[in-house]
């Protein structure tokens, strides 16, 4: 069950808002951001936020070895280290900003018996099935990754987050992902499909095809998103949407990152219908069903910068502008005041 954020604090941060020392609308996106900020603190003016946390959910796809990527399957264990040892992209981004980091492993193809056993707490399987050709998991596993998800936000609330973020790793992921797109937003393949890691025309083909069968194999079963999460989904993916949709349960927000934290959040709406309204988009990923999911769900991102690493990097990037809205909302003069 959701309950919305505050309409009062919204509606004051926006009366707020208009009667800022600026020209109306000068602040564009950050103006809108601080209301939403508002809104979900439940007050005028909140401090901005101060205990980030962010979660990568790891783990290998079957479709990985179907030239659907233009990277190895190898990489998502060796990304893995890299965030253990916090050399990863998002490790730097989150250093920089303050932002707690955790990397879990839900479904890596692999072992990783010198690491922290913390790492695999949650973990479903080793990979999934090739999505086009079989379910990606178990009913049981999908209802075993969204229970992780839920409990992996509750800990995260726990520890006395104000705001999360899924990241995501896995070689392959964003083939399930535009395809749990393609089912919640009802479009056809070659309209969410792009080229990931870097796949060129003959790949992007090959991918349009994958996810044209996965989707047809699916048939019906889109409808539910549990089913569906079964059909076309893994661990990973399932874990990230529960995780969203448990922290807008709680009334924590959470900023949304690229094609994948954007597919498991659009699955988090369908599991707790009204979610949304606790997400913000962090940035815009250069994968176009990441734009079309964002606006489907009425969410405008607050970078642009052409990135698309996935990792949770391009909400990181964004955690710096979301705390300058809330600053300005509640520092700048009123114009009246200075009339
Ligand atoms: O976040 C995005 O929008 C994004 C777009 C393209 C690729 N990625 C990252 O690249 C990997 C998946 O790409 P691919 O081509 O192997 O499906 C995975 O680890 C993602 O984190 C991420
Ligand atoms: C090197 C590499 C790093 C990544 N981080 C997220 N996805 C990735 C994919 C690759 C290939």
């Amino acid at each position: 069950m959701i309950t919305p954020p505050s309409p009062t604090a919204r509606d004051a941060a926006r009366d707020r808002l208009a009667g800022l020392a600026i020209p109306a609308g000068a602040l564009g996106r950050l103006g809108e951001v601080a209301v939403w900020w508002s809104s979900v603190r439940g007050e005028t003016t909140p401090a901005p936020p101060s205990h980030v946390r962010a979660v990568v959910f790891a783990g290998d796809h079957g479709v990985a070895s179907h030239g659907v990527s233009a990277y190895p399957a190898a990489i998502t264990g060796a990304m893995v280290r890299a965030f253990v040892s916090g050399v990863a992209g998002v490790s730097v981004l989150a250093r920089q900003h303050d932002v707690t980091l955790r990397v879990l492993d839900l479904g890596v193809d692999g072992d990783f018996p010198d690491l922290d056993p913390a790492l695999g707490e949650f973990k479903v399987r080793r990979g999934t099935e090739p999505i086009h050709l079989a379910d990606a998991m178990t009913a049981d596993e999908t209802r075993r990754a969204i229970d992780a998800g839920r409990r992996i936000a509750e800990q995260e609330i726990a520890a006395g987050a104000d705001l999360l973020i899924g990241g995501d790793m896995g070689i392959g992921n964003t083939t399930p992902a535009v395809a749990l797109i393609a089912a919640a937003l009802g479009l056809p393949a070659d309209e969410v499909v792009g080229r990931g890691t870097g796949i060129d025309d003959a790949g992007l083909a090959l991918k349009t095809d994958v996810v044209a069968t996965a989707l047809e194999r699916a048939g019906d079963r889109v409808s539910d998103p549990v089913e569906l999460l079964t059909a076309i989904g893994s661990p990973d993916l399932a874990a990230h949407a529960a995780f969203i949709a448990a922290a807008a349960e709680a009334g924590v927000p959470v900023l949304l990152d690229g094609v994948i934290s954007v597919a498991a959040a659009t699955v988090a709406e369908r599991l707790s219908p009204g979610a949304t309204a606790w997400m913000a988009a962090g940035h815009r990923s250069t994968e176009k069903a990441q734009w079309r999911a964002l606006e489907a769900l009425g969410l405008s991102p607050l970078v642009d910068v052409d990135m698309r690493l996935g990792e949770g990097s391009g909400a990181v990037a964004a955690v710096p502008l979301l705390r300058s809205a809330a600053l300005l909302l509640s520092q700048m003069a009123l114009l009246d005041e200075l009339m």
